[in-house]
């Protein structure tokens, strides 16, 4: 068993895999906060090495002149921590890019939407290395090595175990929240990962999808009431895929999650950009494994399933 306890504060090195608008913010916090980041970069890498990090925030603008830039992760050091924040679309690339940087005793921490990446890594590192955290941020890669954080920031922190059994608040979990915390991030400490993962698709299976297809905003769907109506009948599908993995989601979040939206800016989510910008869209992660994982407990997601087999359909034509 991989003994899970970590270096002591300032001392766990960080690399972050993917240095767009997840990794490239939280990224930028912590070395802002004095721990030793390690940045894996792809088409920005030449532009972060020579001119750092640029991040524009509500909670105050900064730039890190330097910052260690690698495009190969040979290049880098083992690191106690190894955040994740590539779109879904290129965890195939995990296999080669996670052994060369994971230390002896370090942690994945998969800074991604969606459901069952934490699976997929386990296979890669094993399944006592790996954590993962629901963003809740709005935050966009504007440019190379500049990001732009517009709202919210807060991250729910789950600690992975075989299966996504339960596994409490541990440890290594608390060290890693520390940590976040010095850098000024909010952490939510969750008990039970898979039950985290399931509510964050409450929102994103309803407002990342119909964002696509129906090409609008969050706040011109629920403003109209044909689209509130089918966000919500969207999130009860959501609420029930939930319960057929014995998560309970409780009525009160998904009105919360409908008021949040109402107060929302108005925004586009992260798959309608990709849309827009005819990037591989996060269909398995958010739609496919969730619907995967009900119809292998018996159950179907009947809206949820229209909405797959629509995205996939316009995201094969869209990259034609
Ligand atoms: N943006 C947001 O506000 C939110 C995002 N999320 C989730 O966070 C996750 C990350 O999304 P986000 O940060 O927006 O995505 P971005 O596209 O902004 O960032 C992903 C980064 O990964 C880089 N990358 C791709 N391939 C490689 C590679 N082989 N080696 C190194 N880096 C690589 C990309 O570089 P390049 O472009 O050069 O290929 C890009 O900078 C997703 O699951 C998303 O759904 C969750 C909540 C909110
Ligand atoms: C809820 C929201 C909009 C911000 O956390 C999000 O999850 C996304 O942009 O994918």
């Amino acid at each position: 068993m991989t003994p899970t306890t970590t270096p002591t504060r300032l001392q766990r090195r960080y690399a972050v895999i993917g240095t767009g608008a997840i990794g490239g913010f939280y990224g930028a916090k912590l070395q802002q906060a004095g721990f030793d980041v390690h940045f894996l970069l792809n088409r920005d890498y030449q532009w972060v090495r020579d001119r750092g990090l640029v991040v524009e925030s509500v909670n105050g603008d900064f730039t890190l002149p330097e910052v260690n830039a690698y495009q190969q992760p040979q290049k880098m050091p083992k690191c106690d921590v190894v955040i994740v924040a590539l779109k879904t679309t290129a965890n195939h690339l995990l296999p080669e890019l996670l052994p060369p940087v994971v230390k002896e005793n370090g942690v994945v921490v998969l800074l991604q939407n969606g459901l069952g990446a934490e699976e997929e890594v386990a296979q890669i590192v094993g399944s006592d290395r790996v954590m993962g955290g629901l963003c809740f941020i709005c935050s966009n890669k504007i440019g190379p090595g500049h990001i732009r954080h517009s709202d919210y920031g807060a991250i729910e922190l789950g600690d992975y175990d075989e299966s996504y059994r339960a596994r409490g608040i541990t440890d290594r979990m608390q060290a890693i929240a520390g940590d976040f915390d010095r850098a000024g991030i909010t952490i939510l400490d969750s008990e039970d990962l898979l039950a985290s993962r399931w509510k964050k698709l409450v929102w994103n299976i309803p407002f990342n999808g119909l964002s696509v297809i129906l090409d609008a905003k969050t706040d011109a769907l629920i403003a109209d009431r044909a689209t509130r109506s089918l966000a919500e009948d969207l999130m009860q599908e959501v609420v029930n895929g939930a319960a057929a993995h014995d998560r309970a989601i409780a009525p009160e979040f998904v009105q919360e999650m409908l008021d949040k939206t109402v107060k929302m800016k108005p925004y586009l989510t992260s798959m309608k950009l990709d849309y827009d910008r005819r990037q591989p869209l996060e269909i398995e992660a958010i739609f496919g494994n969730p619907l995967k994982k009900a119809a292998k407990v018996g159950v179907r997601l009947p809206k949820i399933e229209t909405l797959y087999q629509q995205l996939v359909f316009l995201d094969r034509r869209n990259r034609r």
